[in-house]
């Protein structure tokens, strides 16, 4: 047993996985191999769930039921379109409302009393998660405008389909594949926090709601996937402000905040999404706003080449450009951070899956530093 302390358990080795790969000094990520860049270009988001978790990417006819399975579960039960409902008049929060609805699926699951290492239905279980999401995220924004949700198409992939229930318009194109790449770029990445936080709890044999809904909470959080909200609104801020961009960012770093989308754990250079998702950014600025993609990329040029940030191994990840991106198709800012949930599911499940395969309890320590041998005093003595 080693003693060595490892904070933040950085570089600790504690699983293998097939799943995805990150050299964090080339900017290179893989999914089962294949590039982020062209799974971006070429692959679907419901492709691309079927890669992780099966281990392939599908044929046509592969492709077609595993389509057809989501596309059958996207409905949700009518009490928890009433919980958002309910949700949305207190003013909770996208991402927690997310986290009751999914904890909520389960009581609705049809498996729900499967033997916990059945992971097939662990699997179809995932599925059913996946599936629901959207519909759950987009009726909780429904409500939230005052208007009712709009019921699933099945015409539409996951992607567009979310969209089209957001609005209860159908979106174009550019849009529909803008956020189906979105999704792509974001379905998993390695034991970060939420991916780490979903597979301890599955280490436990508890069932995929649990670790699904874990994984929710950890994402939440500004050091991890709460940054993409904080990202667009540092740059409202900036717009808002009588300093210029280049200014305003100056001040701030002066001052020691630190920029959000800026800074990561694996990476020592730009994230290779945030290099994907800038181009999406940039294409979105020509035929719409162009002042958020000069923001980001002028203050990305200040950070990394004037402050010498990249020298320090800081530099854009991937929720630096996805919240511009988002901004320009839309949608509302606190939906940012449940978006990334509603794809990096994707990840979870398949991280979960893949250790419960070869499962071992996840049990770390702690080195105690309290005191020893302390007297005790009982209550009415203290
Ligand atoms: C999807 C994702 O989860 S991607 C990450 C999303 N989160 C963000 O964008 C929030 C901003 N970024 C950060 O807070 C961090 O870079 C993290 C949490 C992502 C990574 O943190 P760690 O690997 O633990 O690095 P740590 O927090 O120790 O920082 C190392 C050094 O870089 C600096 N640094 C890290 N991020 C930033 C930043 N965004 N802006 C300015 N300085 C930064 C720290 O101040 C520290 O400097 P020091 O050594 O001089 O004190
Ligand atoms: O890998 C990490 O630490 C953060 C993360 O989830 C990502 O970048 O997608």
């Amino acid at each position: 047993m080693s003693d060595d302390l490892k904070k933040g358990l950085e570089g600790v080795l504690v699983a293998e996985s097939e799943l995805s790969s990150i050299d964090g000094d080339a900017g290179r990520l893989i999914y089962r191999g294949y590039t982020i860049e062209d799974l971006a270009r070429g692959a679907s988001y419901e492709e691309v769930l079927y890669l992780l978790w099966n281990g392939h990417l599908p044929s046509e006819d592969e492709l077609e039921p595993f389509t057809d399975a989501l596309l059958e579960e996207r409905e949700v039960d009518d009490d928890v379109l009433e919980t958002m409902e309910r949700l949305a008049a207190a003013g909770e929060r996208p991402m927690a409302a997310l986290r009751t609805a999914v904890s909520m699926f389960s009581a609705y699951e049809p498996e729900d009393d499967a033997d916990p290492e059945d992971l097939d239905a662990t699997l179809r279980k995932g599925r059913r998660i996946t599936a629901k999401i959207p519909t759950a995220l987009a009726a909780f924004e429904r409500y939230r405008q005052g208007e009712e949700p709009v019921d699933p198409n099945s015409d539409l992939g996951l992607a567009a389909n979310f969209l089209y229930m957001l609005t209860g318009e159908e979106p174009d194109d550019v849009a529909a594949e803008t956020f189906d790449q979105a999704l792509i770029l974001h379905a998993d990445h390695g034991l970060n926090a939420s991916t780490f936080t979903s597979m301890v709890i599955g280490s436990t044999m508890a069932d995929i709601y649990s670790a699904v809904t874990g994984g929710i909470s950890a994402l939440s959080g500004p050091l991890h996937g709460g940054a993409n909200q904080d990202v667009m609104e540092v740059l409202i801020e900036i717009d808002e402000s009588d300093l210029d961009h280049r200014e305003w960012v100056e001040q701030a770093t002066a001052e020691g905040r630190r920029i959000p989308g800026f800074g990561h754990r694996v990476y020592n250079v730009k994230d290779p999404r945030a290099r994907i998702l800038q181009e999406r950014s940039k294409e979105l600025a020509e035929t719409g706003e162009d002042k958020w993609y000069d923001y980001t990329t002028t203050i990305e040029q200040f950070l990394t080449e004037e402050k010498g940030l990249v020298e320090k191994g800081i530099a854009p990840n991937v929720d630096f450009y996805s919240g511009s991106v988002y901004y320009q198709l839309g949608i509302p800012i606190d939906m940012y951070t449940p978006i990334f949930a509603m794809s990096r599911v994707g990840g979870w499940i398949a991280h979960v899956l893949e250790y419960q395969a070869e499962n071992r309890l996840i049990r770390p320590r702690a080195r105690y530093t309290g005191p020893q041998d302390q007297a005790f005093v009982p209550l009415e003595e203290r």
